[in-house]
């Protein structure tokens, strides 16, 4: 019943359904090699596990890759716009060959799917592995289980309301009123269902965005017709922006039930002013993938430039504003300049739960978390200005501040390091990583390593931006104040050549080139330099 529904798309899950297989599998699975897999790469599986890569049931060899560029063809001759492929780096992979069995795993060793070799090559650095998989079990999704469902047990769930026409919105952003006023006007107008699909997936030690995304999704929800309208998540690894992804997307959509697809509406327009008859063609649907979708069995809907019609309070399709109405458009970067800042979103814009959630997942700068990263040479003033900072900060209250103090580090951290290039990047990218998680759970963390390496300096701003604010502040105090200052008599040793590699003397200090904020400390007061780091921070919205 179900799969005649959606022939020739809709597959079944791979043996997950018997529970004697199953054991097997696992069983057989304990004298195999195996392989990791990332959660790219488990998404992949995921989709071809559960059957919303029907028909496809495995990884593809290098001559169905082949035809599937070439002709856009499986084997049995059935469409398939792009390879899907399972490529490694390891090395072992070089002696596997086909016909042997491969263990599929996910990143802690839990046995997903075993893989049936039937080609593998070599591709640059990676290997590629092709096969068809029986899966086991399903890569473990402990969060938002109610949420989750298998295309064929959403199209169990569509046959038992009676739904057969239902519109697919796969989305990897938050939905505001635009799209939502289009999706219920396409599901109006279509006489169909709605199915909300944000995509999921990320790796769980970077706190992947996605948590936000679903929660703004189950606020959004109670604004549909519960009667018309499910949401689900689907496990797809991030999609290309091209027609063939799109079109993969839409073999997707038919495999979970849907007929439609709404393609485009990520993103709000760019540019605060909206002018009339612009170019379109962004929005459109390139016909000939509209065309192959249809074959599929998928209609695919074009999202439209949308602006806000203010006499008549309502989102349109730029094309249908009436002549000379007051048109309003926010661009996707104001709206998330906005966010960072804390500024007000319009009401028109969004709605109030959706904002609420999304200021929970991205506070204002001043709730974010940030990282002062002081570096200079040895005696500049790196340790003294960073305790004073904290104390400030400290004062103010309301936020948890860390330092970490070079001795500290060396001491907890790194007290196993010495002074080569080599040990102290190992030590500042220690210093990076604990001020990274430190500013992602929203505190505030002071360090103050010589850290005389650009690119290290470089790397850690990287690391710590992804999560939250990064100040750096070079303190510029010149080698002879700090040699004058010597208060370890570090520098008069390392003159007399008693420390080998010491910073500034025999050994580089790479200067910062953007530093946030740079101080010379020579004839400055402690307190005026704090003064200056403190405003700054206010000046970048981290304070208030
Ligand atoms: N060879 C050499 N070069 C530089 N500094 C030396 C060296 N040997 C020991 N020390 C003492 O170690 C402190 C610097 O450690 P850091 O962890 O900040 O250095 S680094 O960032 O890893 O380069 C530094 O402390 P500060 O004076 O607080 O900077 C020195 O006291
Ligand atoms: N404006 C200033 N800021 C920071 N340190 C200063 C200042 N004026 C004088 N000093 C002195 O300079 C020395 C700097 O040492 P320290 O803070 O340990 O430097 P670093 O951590 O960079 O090696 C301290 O003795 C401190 O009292």
């Amino acid at each position: 019943m179900v799969n005649q529904l959606i022939e020739p798309y809709g597959g079944t899950l791979v043996n997950l359904i018997d529970p004697e297989k199953r054991e097997a599998l696992k069983h057989e699975a304990l004298s195999l090699p195996s392989l990791d897999l990332d959660w790219q790469q488990q998404c992949e599986l995921e989709m071809l596990m559960t059957g919303a890569y029907s028909p496809l049931t495995g990884f593809m060899t290098r001559a169905q890759c082949a035809r599937v560029e070439s002709a856009q063809q499986l084997d049995d001759g059935s469409f398939w716009p792009s390879p899907i492929t399972l490529t490694s780096r390891d090395r072992a992979l070089a002696d596997r060959r086909p016909g042997e069995r491969l263990a599929l795993r996910d990143g802690e060793g839990y046995m997903l799917a075993i893989l049936t070799l039937s080609d593998v090559w070599k591709d640059g650095e990676r290997w590629h592995l092709a096969g068809e998989v029986e899966g086991a079990a399903l890569p473990p999704h402990p969060d938002f289980v109610s949420l989750r469902a298998t295309p064929a047990e959403l199209r169990a769930l569509f046959v038992r309301r009676g739904w057969r026409r239902i519109i697919a919105w796969q989305a990897r952003q938050p939905m505001h009123r635009a799209q939502y006023e289009f999706c219920l006007k396409s599901a109006i107008e279509n006489e169909a269902n709605l199915l909300l699909h944000p995509q999921v997936g990320g790796d769980i030690t970077e706190a992947p965005a996605y948590f936000g995304l679903v929660r703004s999704f189950l606020a959004i929800r109670d604004r549909f017709p519960a009667a018309t309208t499910q949401l689900s998540l689907l496990p797809a690894p991030p999609p290309e922006a091209s027609g063939r992804a799109l079109l993969l997307r839409a073999i997707v959509a038919r495999n979970f039930g849907c007929s439609l697809l709404i393609a485009g509406g990520e993103h709000q327009p760019d540019g605060g002013d909206c002018r009339r008859g612009e170019d379109l063609t962004q929005n459109r649907v390139d016909p000939s993938v509209a065309e192959r979708a249809e074959k599929i069995g998928v209609r695919l809907i074009a999202y439209p430039r949308m602006v806000y019609v203010e006499d008549r309070a309502e989102h349109l399709p730029e094309a249908e504003a009436p002549q000379g109405a007051r048109l309003l458009t926010l661009s996707g970067e104001e709206f998330q300049r906005r966010m960072r800042a804390g500024l007000k979103i319009p009401e028109w814009y969004s709605f109030p739960e959706v904002l609420a959630e999304l200021h929970r997942q991205t506070p204002p700068r001043e709730r974010q978390g940030f990282t002062v990263f002081f570096t200079g040479l040895s005696g500049a003033g790196k340790s003294t200005l960073a305790r004073a900072l904290a104390a400030r900060l400290m004062e103010m209250g309301g936020r948890c501040v860390t330092l970490l103090d070079g001795d500290i580090v060396r001491r907890h951290l790194s007290s196993e390091l010495g002074f080569s290039k080599a040990h102290r990047d190992v030590n500042v990218r220690r210093i990076g990583f604990v001020a990274s998680e430190i500013t992602k759970n929203r505190g505030i963390a002071i360090c103050a390593p010589i850290a005389p390496y650009r690119q290290t300096r470089r790397d850690v701003r990287a690391m710590i931006e992804a999560v939250g604010g990064f100040v750096e502040i070079h303190v510029a105090t010149p080698i002879e104040t700090c040699e004058s200052r010597d208060r370890k008599g570090l520098y008069a040793k390392a003159r007399a050549g008693l420390i080998p590699e010491f910073t500034g003397v025999s050994d580089p200090y790479e200067v910062p080139e953007t530093p946030e904020l740079a101080i010379d400390t020579t004839g400055l007061a402690i307190d005026e330099a704090v003064q200056q780091i403190l405003l700054k921070l206010e000046h970048e919205g981290y304070l208030r």
